[in-house]
């Protein structure tokens, strides 16, 4: 091996009784690691593993005491591995014995190396050792973050709210089903709160520890479902570049959750039923299946049994789904919760917005309870931070809701229970005050833009 000028910055450790060999090492590894520590003795290895912490360890495998059977070697590895999981460790056997080896890869050891070595092949041995050290520190650290990271994410769904009775079944049907491992359907209305139930389901879980993966499966583009799902392999299609991992692999041990599953297309349902019953999926372009163990949590705001007569969806994929089943009444069948939830996002927004004492006016509450809410509870949210925002008095009257403001002067809504005609009444009315603006209308109504199009292309508007 060529000498590189610049030494790798990592941390040896080589233990053997024989003083000579050390100081061969000690000079040859030098040259090519940052730290090269030696010792005699192995008794010497809690003290020394207690003071620092090694990338590698080279351990002699036979100790004076019991020379050739390499047993003391084991003991002391087992020792290592014991006060320090992470270390890797190297044995270093003058007898080749490889089922001495062998034993000790089983206990743990990465590798092994024969006396006396070859300068080249112990070095390359110690590189590689070394990366690994590293990179396994690169991928906990990459680990922890992500931890971080999911429970700051986590944080902002925790506050998951609700007084009412129908809220208090819902609370009681993610405790009994969490920690099942049973699959569950959430259905309920866009803005109802199906991600914070999925969520929910997941930190209560068994499984809480590893990943939550969301699928918005009304984003998705059709081609594109199978590879997001599944994965793909380098070349499986022209823009597959390079292998990608899908979705149920990312969800490994974790929770899949797949939102707005009532729009997978028909060829992949039956796809999505043999990897829930096989617990394997295929990424696109491979003949190998990969085992996965996933809790599957869907959600939709569709009507599937309705979609199951229509054969647009497949009677046996929603058994295998809906095992067990968590309604979310919308907002406007939860009286009780309408203010539980406004005084919620009033205390929220003053703080983000720096304001004080802001309150409902008594009107306001009246055109709260009246109004339909067609957004729910993402649609109260994005009112009440709008007016807080926009206000210029303490007291939020019901101009400053202009929506539900709007909706309730037109009489357009109470005029009529049926559901599709309030629908259409609250389109038309964000639309018309919105001058037209799709991406205002939504936000205000708490829809995405897509959902927006989607129900103004249904109801012509
Ligand atoms: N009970 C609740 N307590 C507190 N916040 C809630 C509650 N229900 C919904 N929200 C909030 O309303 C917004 C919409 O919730 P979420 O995304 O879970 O709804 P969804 O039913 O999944 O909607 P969609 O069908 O459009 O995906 C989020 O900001 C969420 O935090």
């Amino acid at each position: 091996m060529a000498q590189s000028n610049s030494k790798q910055s990592a941390k040896l450790l080589i233990v053997d009784d024989d003083t000579d060999l050390l100081t061969a090492a000690r000079i040859l590894l030098k040259k090519h690691f940052s730290t090269v520590v030696t010792e005699t003795d192995p008794e010497q290895l809690p003290v020394l593993l207690a003071r620092d912490t090694f990338d590698v360890i080279l351990l002699d495998m036979n100790f004076t005491l019991d020379a050739a059977s390499g047993h003391e070697g084991l003991l002391w590895l087992d020792k290592v591995k014991k006060l320090s999981p992470k270390t890797i460790v190297i044995m270093m056997t003058a007898y080749g014995d490889t089922e001495l080896a062998i034993a000790a890869m089983k206990k743990g050891a990465t590798d092994f190396v024969l006396k006396p070595w070859q300068n080249d092949k112990l070095l390359a041995t110690l590189t590689a050792a070394a990366q690994l050290s590293i990179s396994n520190q690169e991928v906990s650290k990459l680990r922890s973050r992500q931890k971080i990271i999911t429970q700051q994410q986590d944080k902002q769904f925790q506050d998951f709210l609700g007084q009412s009775s129908a809220m208090e079944k819902v609370f009681s049907s993610i405790e009994k089903a969490a920690v099942t491992d049973a699959n569950v359907l959430i259905l309920g209305e866009s803005g109802t709160g199906k991600e914070l139930v999925a969520r929910a389901l997941h930190r209560q879980s068994n499984r809480a520890g590893q990943s939550f993966i969301n699928v918005d499966m009304g984003t998705i583009s059709d081609n594109l479902f199978e590879s997001e799902l599944f994965g793909h392999k380098k070349g499986a299609f022209t823009d597959a570049r390079q292998d990608r991992m899908g979705r149920f692999e990312a969800a490994d041990k974790g929770s899949l959750f797949l939102d707005e599953i009532g729009n997978l297309p028909t060829p992949l349902q039956g796809k999505l039923l043999t990897a829930i019953q096989q617990k394997s999926i295929t990424p696109v372009g491979s003949n190998q299946p990969v085992q996965v163990d996933i809790r599957l949590i869907c959600a939709t705001n569709a009507n599937l049994l309705e979609q199951v007569e229509q054969q647009l969806f497949r009677q046996d994929l929603l058994y295998r789904i809906n095992t067990v089943e968590i309604n979310l009444p919308p907002l406007r069948q939860r009286e009780d919760d309408i203010f539980l939830l406004a005084e919620h996002y009033l205390n929220h927004y003053q703080r983000k917005y720096k304001k004080t004492n802001l309150s409902l006016d008594k009107e306001t509450r009246y055109l709260f309870k009246q109004y339909q809410w067609p957004g729910n509870v993402r649609e109260l949210q994005h009112a009440i931070e709008r007016a807080v925002i926009m206000s210029e008095s303490t007291h939020l009257r019901p101009e400053d809701f202009p929506i539900c403001h709007s909706t309730a002067k037109n009489k357009t809504n109470f005029d009529t229970f049926n559901l599709e005609q309030i629908e259409i009444s609250t389109i038309k009315a964000s639309l018309e005050h919105y001058q037209g603006n799709v991406s205002h209308a939504a936000k205000a109504l708490g829809l995405t833009r897509t959902s927006l199009y989607r129900r103004m292309e249904k109801y012509a508007l």
